[in-house]
């Protein structure tokens, strides 16, 4: 793995936007499109601020949740809600190239649907798992991520590559997630992190290598980088 340790949130948000931008420049030059998935958190504020400089094609992107809670888009707790105020209106972005989730039925059917609908844009059949160019990734204090929890059953699913989640022990607690099989086949999986107040869960699932559910994003023919700011990364030896 590839821990990078960097001076503040600017220099975070400048590596962020390196790395995005020749993952994507590679992905558009060998398949014609870049398809990321994003996290909610803080990476929506990194991500708003880093794109607005980068040199890319933002036309060939598509633009995946690795998770999502199950509200409506105009709750607060929207992480697609989050994304269409803070970055769409900054870029050239469509609503047409986020791939949408549909909320109407049970969160079940949400995560079915949501799953089948990456299977079509990857167009692909169901039992072959796709693989995502990049994967933006945060870690609760807890070190979950995506909404897969510390001590969840989530983490030993191995059929579903999106499942739904009812008893979330961060609010709200209906959401659906990419699973780990999924996660794990991405080309990339990218943690972006600043702040004091993630240097011990840092120390917990990146040095120490607690089976924490951070800690189980191993990409098996890919990347996996974390970018922590020098708060984030204390205990991180470099
Ligand atoms: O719903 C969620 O909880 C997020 O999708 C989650 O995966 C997030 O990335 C982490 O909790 C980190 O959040 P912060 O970056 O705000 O600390």
């Amino acid at each position: 793995m590839n821990l990078i340790v960097v001076k503040n949130e600017a220099a975070v948000i400048e590596r962020l936007k390196k790395e995005i931008e020749d993952r994507a420049e590679e992905a558009v030059k060998t398949r014609g499109v870049f398809r990321v998935g994003l996290s909610g958190g803080s990476l929506v504020n990194y991500l708003s601020t880093a794109i607005q400089s980068m040199k890319v094609d933002l036309s060939k992107w598509q633009l995946f949740f690795c998770d999502e809670r199950f509200v409506a888009e105009n709750d607060s707790d929207s992480t697609y809600g989050v994304y269409k105020t803070a970055l769409i209106p900054k870029t050239s972005l469509k609503e047409e190239q986020f791939i949408w989730i549909d909320l109407s039925g049970t969160v079940e059917e949400c995560a079915h649907d949501y799953e089948k609908k990456i299977l079509k844009e990857f167009d692909m059949e169901q039992a072959v798992v796709p693989r995502f160019d990049l994967l933006l990734l945060g870690m609760g204090p807890d070190g979950h991520t995506c909404s897969l929890f510390p001590g969840h059953k989530l983490l030993e699913e191995n059929h579903k590559l999106i499942a739904a989640i009812e008893d979330s022990p961060k609010p709200p607690p209906k959401r659906v997630t990419m699973t780990l099989p999924l996660i794990n086949n991405a080309s990339c999986c990218l943690f972006a992190m600043c702040g004091e107040g993630k240097a011990d869960m840092v120390k917990k699932v990146f040095v120490d290598k607690e089976p924490l559910p951070a800690g189980l994003v191993q990409p098996t023919n890919g990347d996996l980088i974390c970018i922590l700011d020098e708060a984030a990364g204390k205990y991180v030896k470099q």
